[in-house]
């Protein structure tokens, strides 16, 4: 297939798959930040760039209704993805954030928002090598300008912003094969409202299935069962943080928390972020972690519902309490707080209590990608510690 614009990208090339002379790491080196092409790039006439401030009440609302109206829907286009805006600016303002990392496109003359994309700086590890990279998001080009070829300029944009910062590898996620996978995921569902999932088209009643048998399939206990399982507060930031350094070392990519890393994505944010830890009854030592986010959908097509209220697992560790326990209560919280489903992919851990837990598989996978890094063989999911948002 022809990719036009990543074949002329320091990206893994199709032709280069199999060529294990190609060594690991960067495939271009860095160059020095005077040679960086100064300007921004060149928008077709009408449109001009525009530094989004997520501070700015009035530009958050401007890019969460660009989102709600134009960004990532599932493959039968019954649902788009709803981020909030208490999220969006938690996705994009961690510690070191770069406000000239939210990137604009509006029309001159009206100043209508029409395009978007982000990065935000991480620190991903791979194999042995700390890389400080950038993660690029929420590109997203308003449906009337498909097929304009905006998103290689916007794409391109952001590379520039992001090597003016003396950052020269990058980390995204997308639903499309592009030049070339680091590893592709499938993704993973766990009813928690399976009427409303199946009212709304999300899910289908299984053969031979009752909407009363399948109700009953999906039931969950009131409460959670590991005894000394609790929200996380602020005061466990240095133990959770040594857990979850500890826990990620076995993944060949994964980020590099730190502990201010870990207040940011870690504490919880109603609406936005919930993370759990086991704390032992008698030692008191924090033994296991699990954490989820919020990420809504728009429902497109039904009557009854507007919203589908989505969990999506993100970082999890267990050393004392059985994997699947910990997820298991993590479902009876998710329960609780009202969700209609809880989403994972099969990275790190999770096919251990996929299944077991009665998640099954969505229609889709999502492909993980490194810009300007290459590796010597394509990994397994399970080789993956990367969650992105
Ligand atoms: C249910 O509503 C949807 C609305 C839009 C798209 C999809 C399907 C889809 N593309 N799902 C995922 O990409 C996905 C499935 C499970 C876990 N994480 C996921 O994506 C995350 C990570 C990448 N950025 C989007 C959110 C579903």
């Amino acid at each position: 297939k022809r990719h036009k614009f990543w074949e002329t990208q320091p990206v893994g090339q199709f032709k280069d798959l199999g060529n294990s002379s190609l060594p690991e790491g960067p495939i271009e080196q860095p160059i020095p930040l005077s040679e960086v092409k100064q300007e921004p790039y060149n928008l077709p006439t009408p449109y001009e760039w525009i530094t989004c401030d997520i501070d700015s009440e009035e530009v958050c609302n401007e890019v969460y209704n660009l989102l709600t109206n134009n960004y990532v829907e599932d493959d039968e286009n019954m649902f788009r993805f709803n981020y909030s805006k208490e999220f969006l600016c938690w996705a994009l303002r961690p510690p070191g954030y770069f406000r000239s990392w939210h990137i604009g496109v509006r029309v001159k003359t009206s100043k209508k928002l029409v395009a978007f994309i982000t990065g935000i700086p991480a620190k991903i590890r791979v194999r042995d090598t700390v890389v400080l990279m950038a993660e690029v998001n929420f590109l997203c080009v308003h449906k009337k300008l498909r097929s304009k070829r905006l998103a290689p300029v916007m794409i391109k944009e952001v590379t520039r912003r992001i090597h003016l910062e003396n950052i020269w590898q990058a980390a995204y996620t997308a639903g499309v094969v592009l030049p070339t996978p680091i590893t592709t995921c499938q993704y993973w569902h766990r009813s928690l409202n399976p009427k409303k999932l199946i009212d709304v088209g999300f899910s289908r009643l299984g053969a031979r299935m009752t909407m009363s048998r399948t109700i009953k399939l999906y039931k969950l206990p009131d409460q959670t069962s590991t005894p000394g399982f609790r929200k996380m507060e602020r005061h466990d930031l240095p133990a959770v943080t040594r857990l979850l350094r500890n826990y990620l070392k076995q993944f060949v990519v994964a980020p590099d928390f730190d502990e201010n890393d870990v207040e940011h994505w870690m504490l919880p944010q109603e609406n936005v972020v919930d993370s759990y830890l086991v704390e032992s009854p008698d030692t008191h030592e924090i033994t296991d972690f699990c954490s989820f986010y919020t990420l809504p959908s728009s429902i497109l097509g039904s009557q009854n519902y507007t919203t589908l209220k989505a969990a999506y697992s993100y970082y999890s560790v267990s050393t004392k309490t059985p994997l699947l326990q910990l997820m298991n209560d993590a479902l009876v919280v998710a329960k609780k707080k009202d969700f209609d489903v809880f989403n994972a992919l099969d990275v790190m851990q999770n096919e251990i209590f996929l299944k077991e837990l009665k998640f099954g598989p969505g229609d889709g996978k999502l492909h993980y990608y490194l810009y300007n890094y290459r590796l010597k063989h394509v990994l397994r999911a399970s080789e993956l510690g990367l969650v992105l948002l």
